[in-house]
């Protein structure tokens, strides 16, 4: 029996025509005591759901349908590393990564904590060499900039973290700047280079297979700037500029990187979940190595929280069954990611490699093609610029979409009158939208005297997260809340969250499209792509024609100057 013909989904059915497209205004005004009913706090979070489309039988029927499919099994199996990723017969395991190392976890005979904390303490060790001047490029210049060269899981955690937390690095160590460079086209790479200067620059190259063709054609490029600055060695500008951050050491060791400045993490750490290992050493580098540790002490109290809590206090459980209910119920399929706080700008781009790398699946762990809704799409943007960006189609668009409100109760504390102003502001707006998303305008007088296109129909349900203030410790539970929310969804879907099988197609495509840009009378593929990539071969030639008769032209006014 697939989930959706089970007597928990049938039941949720039946309560969904119920409910049916009741508006939500019409459950704040049947009950005053929505709020403190459909808020829960734990681990510095607060999640208020009053905003959804929900009622206490609505959250019965998910709690229902959650022990129907094991959860608490399941989520028993992801902390005990049982293998949950089968199509790659691994365990997932970031929750040992963020666990005290006194707490052993014996994984297949082995004490993964002691192997986690003996990588951990090695890699402050080399960020303190970095932060205290002793690491030195190959004149003898303490690093003063490090670029992480990693892309998806590689680059989006860290990136988000040091761009979120940055205010709370030691003064100490504010004088290292911090790079990220991901997009294979280079773009990011060349700008950077032209700005850096090489004895004073060390890259981080953080791939957990190095061989992701982004990140080494990267690499390639770095390395080959320091040998042309410096005109050393490959071997002695990898001992100087390069750290490796891996799970394939030999692949590493291959590209160059010596075996001292590498550090390691494990298979069974997936990308996007890869932060909480070595791989969040940019953050370290950021925020300090006291700091790293708090962020993961932040994740811990979540996991804690997520292993033991009953199911129906559980705010993970909470937050991924809802979406279940809007997906699978309300069939709503968009969802937008909208913090009220800049710090937080890279959250959505994280969250949709989270969400949607772990989720946008369409084949249950059995094998068999799913007949109902698995991951939505998600997007997002900082909340205060999208109201004026895409706001307009949450208000009055066609499309219904859920969405996540993210905000600090406090900022600024020390700061002065004028932000913390500021801050109040965006708050206010922050309430303002979500409040208009879920009642319309029904909470005005004679709104339905106004014009039909200055109508607001509401109805749109959202999530508000509020964070006592954004600390190392809140972002790490705020992280590891959405990271048991997938792993929830996925149980519930029956589906694999940890594999990734639907991006490696396009990676061989693109090698073998690599060969064709070198024939000109290639008719291999469709007749789209070989169109296109005449037309690339076609602007090439134009450009190498127009720049030999420049060059003929520069000889030929030589010449004639000589005469
Ligand atoms: O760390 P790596 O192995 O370079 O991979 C980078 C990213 O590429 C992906 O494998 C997708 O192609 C992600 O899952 C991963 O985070």
């Amino acid at each position: 029996m697939t989930v959706n013909q089970s007597p928990a989904w049938n039941a949720l059915t039946e309560h969904a025509k119920d409910i049916g497209q009741s508006p939500i205004s019409k459950l704040f005004t049947s009950d005053p005591d929505r709020f403190k009913k459909l808020s829960y706090s734990a681990a510095n979070c607060m999640l208020d759901f009053s905003k959804q489309r929900i009622t206490q039988t609505t959250i019965e029927g998910l709690i229902n349908l959650a022990e129907q499919q094991n959860l608490q099994q399941k989520i028993e199996a992801l902390f005990k590393g049982d293998i949950v990723n089968p199509s790659e017969n691994r365990p997932a395991l970031h929750t040992a990564l963020r666990q005290p190392e006194k707490e052993s976890l014996i994984v297949n005979g082995t004490d993964i904590s002691a192997e986690i904390h003996h990588s951990l303490v090695q890699m402050e060790s080399l960020v303190d060499q970095i932060h205290n001047g002793q690491w030195r490029g190959y004149d003898g210049s303490p690093i003063k900039h490090v670029v992480n060269i990693g892309v998806g899981g590689s680059d989006l955690g860290p990136l988000m973290t040091c761009r979120a937390l940055s205010q709370f690095a030691p003064t100490n160590i504010r004088h290292i700047d911090l790079h990220f460079v991901s997009s294979m086209d280079g773009s990011q790479l060349a700008q950077l280079l032209d700005r850096i200067d090489p004895p004073s620059t060390l890259f981080i190259v953080s791939s957990k297979s190095f061989s992701t063709i982004d990140t080494l054609a990267n690499s390639n490029t770095a390395r080959e700037w320091l040998i042309n600055a410096s005109g050393m060695s490959i071997e002695l500008i990898s001992q100087h500029h390069f750290i490796g951050i891996t799970a394939s050491p030999k692949k590493a060791a291959e590209w160059g990187i010596p075996e001292k400045n590498q550090l390691h993490f494990w298979d069974w750490t997936g990308g996007r979940y890869s932060m909480w290992s070595v791989i969040g050493m940019a953050i370290a580098l950021k925020v300090g190595n006291s700091n790293f540790r708090e962020f993961l002490a932040g994740a811990n109290t979540m996991d804690s929280h997520f292993r033991e809590a009953p199911l129906a206090e559980n705010l993970p459980v909470l937050l991924a069954m809802i979406g279940i209910w809007n997906i699978n119920f309300q069939d709503i399929h968009a969802h937008a990611i909208l913090p009220y706080d800049g710090r937080l700008a890279h959250l959505p781009a994280y969250l949709e490699q989270l969400e949607m790398e772990s989720n946008g699946k369409n084949v249950t762990l059995n094998g068999h093609s799913v007949d109902y809704a698995t991951c939505p799409i998600l997007w997002g943007e900082v909340g205060p610029n999208a109201q004026h960006a895409f706001y307009q189609l949450l208000h009055q668009g066609t499309e219904s979409v859920m969405c996540d409100f993210i905000a600090p109760a406090l900022r600024y504390q020390d700061q002065g009158e004028e932000l913390q102003q500021q801050h109040q502001l965006a708050l206010a707006n922050c309430l303002a939208q979500s409040r208009l998303l879920a009642l319309g305008d029904s909470m005005l007088d004679n709104a339905e005297n106004s014009p039909i296109h200055k109508r607001y129909t509401g109805n749109q349900p959202s999530t508000t997260i509020m964070l006592d203030q954004l600390s190392p410790l809140s972002f790490g539970a705020l992280i590891a809340l959405y990271e048991h929310k997938v792993y929830v969804q996925s149980a519930i879907w029956e589906i694999n969250p940890f594999d990734q099988w639907g991006v490696e197609l396009g990676k061989q495509v693109a090698t073998s499209l690599l060969n064709d840009f070198e024939n000109t009378n290639n008719t291999n593929n469709d007749s789209s792509t070989d169109g296109l990539i005449r037309f690339v071969l076609q602007q090439r030639q134009t450009a190498r024609n127009k720049e030999d008769a420049t060059q003929d032209h520069v000889s030929q006014t030589g010449k004639e100057s000589n005469q």
